[in-house]
């Protein structure tokens, strides 16, 4: 039995009709060219009757020189017309494409209620329609919209419309679950008998509207089909489209089917974080294979047996899909996440040093009050190295202020730090856009001529949470802050029940980290505000 399936993508057309999803053509020849390292046979650019960003997106991928062939979407003609005049389908021929999808009706209550015409006229435009592409020398997908429901309503004319398509020489027949309703044993059913009446070759396009999207286009594949259509990250109308990310390592990896070639499977996290950016969709950290907790071990039972073997408590090796094992520190962590993570740092520790289990007593104690270091890494990494390494302190902050002031309509931000650097008193004042952002600058001014590095740092990201009873032993916020520079993100934590503190707090920590990094020195290891650096404020 052939076990080659034939990869589809089209997060460039249906992925953009996700609310909240628009790309440039610029964002679409990116990505483009990114499905097409990863290895995708197809990709779906867009939509070439609908809009002229979507022709300049054709015009402009000539030139990219792409192995994945490109395809343009359009519906089959307009009733009562002839396809040689329709406007969609002379888009998809301008475009240069050598592929087009065609979507046409296959549901009879469709035809009636949304195209309100006959049903000979739809079969007419189906078959007139691919007839057209045919002689124009395209090759041709059907997207059957709607072909389950329409199967279940009037199974006989829901295979009349694939045989119109089939005989206007469509290369493929796309069985489309439109609404994404439909469950994943109907669909076994329904594709097992379209593969015993046609000859065509048989693709499948699903909706997760019952989140069954990928568990639906499995279920095809083991019925027949060979070609499989999604989108990265399951971008779509609705609750989005069948998500290729979890596809093709599935049918790869689990059920012995041959999509992507191995090396380029690997590419699969880093195509999926590079869509998420582009779109600007934040992704979620538990998606499956990609996520960036999708292999992260929080409880130390779990991390103390993955340290043994990772198939404890790993479905796959991370590696094959791109991703890799994490290890999360937090109020659940036993030894073996402490161990994980100083080594992974380089330090020296083992199971049964004090300052291993006084370590682990203090991150629990900080959890507590408020602290959450799986999404601070950097503040977590200073913990540790304070804990189990001799400390040079870089310098004190002797103290900071801050005013706040509307002046002529103008609200103005202004930070004065002290600070002690190697015995050296330093004084300065900066200021900002708000007070987070005057802090800052005074920090980085007083410390630019020891560290001219500091420069190249910037703060991209700054989240504040108030957190309840409930999450700590009295009203607080955290502040969580990201830094980027040195080619590096990290990221800082700080709690208290003054916003203004714990951003100082998370700030402080950004730029001992930064530091750290610069290996010009090592960092101090004071406990509590001390560790801070914050002798009196
Ligand atoms: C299941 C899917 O995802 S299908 C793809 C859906 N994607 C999109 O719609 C995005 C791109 N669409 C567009 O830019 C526009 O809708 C266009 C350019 C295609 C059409 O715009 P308009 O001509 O203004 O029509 P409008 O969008 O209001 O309505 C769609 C028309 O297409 C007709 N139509 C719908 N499906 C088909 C089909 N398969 N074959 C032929 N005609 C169709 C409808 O009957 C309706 O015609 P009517 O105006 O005579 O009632
Ligand atoms: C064609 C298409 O996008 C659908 O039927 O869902």
């Amino acid at each position: 039995m052939n076990r080659n399936i034939t990869i589809f993508d089209t997060t460039l057309r249906d992925g953009t009709q996700g609310e909240g999803i628009s790309l440039s053509a610029d964002d679409k020849l990116k990505i483009a060219q990114k499905l097409d390292a990863l290895g995708v046979h197809y990709i779906e650019g867009g939509n070439p009757g609908s809009n002229s960003k979507d022709i300049e997106f054709f015009q402009r991928a000539k030139s990219l020189g792409l192995t994945a062939k490109l395809t343009a979407f359009g519906s089959t003609r307009r009733k009562n017309s002839i396809a040689e005049q329709d406007a969609s389908l002379l888009r998809i021929i301008e475009s240069g494409v050598p592929a087009a999808t065609l979507v046409g009706k296959a549901w009879d209550f469709h035809v009636h209620t949304a195209l309100q015409t006959s049903l000979e006229e739809n079969l007419a435009m189906i078959f007139d329609s691919f007839a057209f592409l045919k002689r124009s020398g395209m090759e041709a997908m059907y997207d059957a919209e709607h072909f389950f429901d329409g199967y279940k309503n009037n199974p006989e004319y829901a295979l009349a419309a694939l045989r119109k398509a089939q005989e206007g020489g469509a290369d493929w027949l796309v069985l489309c679950d439109t609404n994404g309703g439909t469950m994943p044993g109907e669909i076994h059913e329904i594709v097992s008998r379209v593969a015993q009446e046609l000859s065509t070759p048989i693709g499948i396009h699903t909706h997760n509207d019952c989140e069954l999207a990928v568990a639906n286009s499995l279920a095809a594949i083991g019925a027949g089909a060979r070609q499989v259509q999604g989108t990265i990250n399951g971008y779509g109308e609705r609750c989005g489209n069948a998500n290729l990310c979890s596809i093709i390592p599935n049918l790869q990896l689990k059920l012995g089917y041959s999509c992507l070639p191995e090396e380029k499977l690997r590419a699969l996290t880093s195509t999926a974080r590079f869509v998420s950016e582009i779109a600007n969709v934040h992704m979620p950290v538990g998606q499956a294979f990609v996520g960036n907790a999708a292999f992260a071990h929080k409880g130390g039972i779990h991390v103390s047996a993955i340290m043994k073997d990772s198939k404890t408590y790993e479905h796959i090796q991370p590696e094959l899909v791109g991703n890799k094992q994490r290890i999360l520190v937090s109020e659940l962590a036993g030894q073996s996440n402490i161990i994980s993570k100083a080594v992974e740092m380089g330090l020296d520790v083992n199971a049964n040093n004090e300052k291993t289990k006084a370590i682990i007593d203090r991150i629990k104690e900080l959890e507590h009050q408020g602290y959450q270091f799986e999404g601070a890494d950097a503040s977590l990494e200073l913990l540790l190295r304070d804990a189990f390494t001799e400390s040079v302190s870089i310098f004190t902050v002797e103290s900071f202020k801050m005013h706040v002031e509307k002046s002529n309509g103008n609200m103005i931000s202004e930070a004065i730090v002290k600070l002690n650097v190697g015995g050296q008193q330093v004084y300065t004042a900066a200021e900002g856009n708000g007070p987070v952002n005057a802090l800052d600058n005074a920090l980085r001014k007083a410390l630019v001529q020891f560290y001219p590095q500091i420069e190249n740092i910037h703060l991209s990201d700054y989240k504040v949470r108030v957190l309840s009873e409930k999450d700590a032993t009295a009203a607080k916020v955290r502040v969580l802050i990201e830094s980027t520079g040195l080619d590096n993100t990290w990221s800082t934590v700080g709690v208290s029940s003054n916003v203004i503190e714990a951003s100082w707090e998370a700030l402080l920590d950004s730029i001992r980290y930064a530091l750290l990094q610069m290996d010009r020195v090592e960092i101090g290891n004071p406990p509590a505000t001390e560790r801070l650096g914050l002798v009196n404020h």
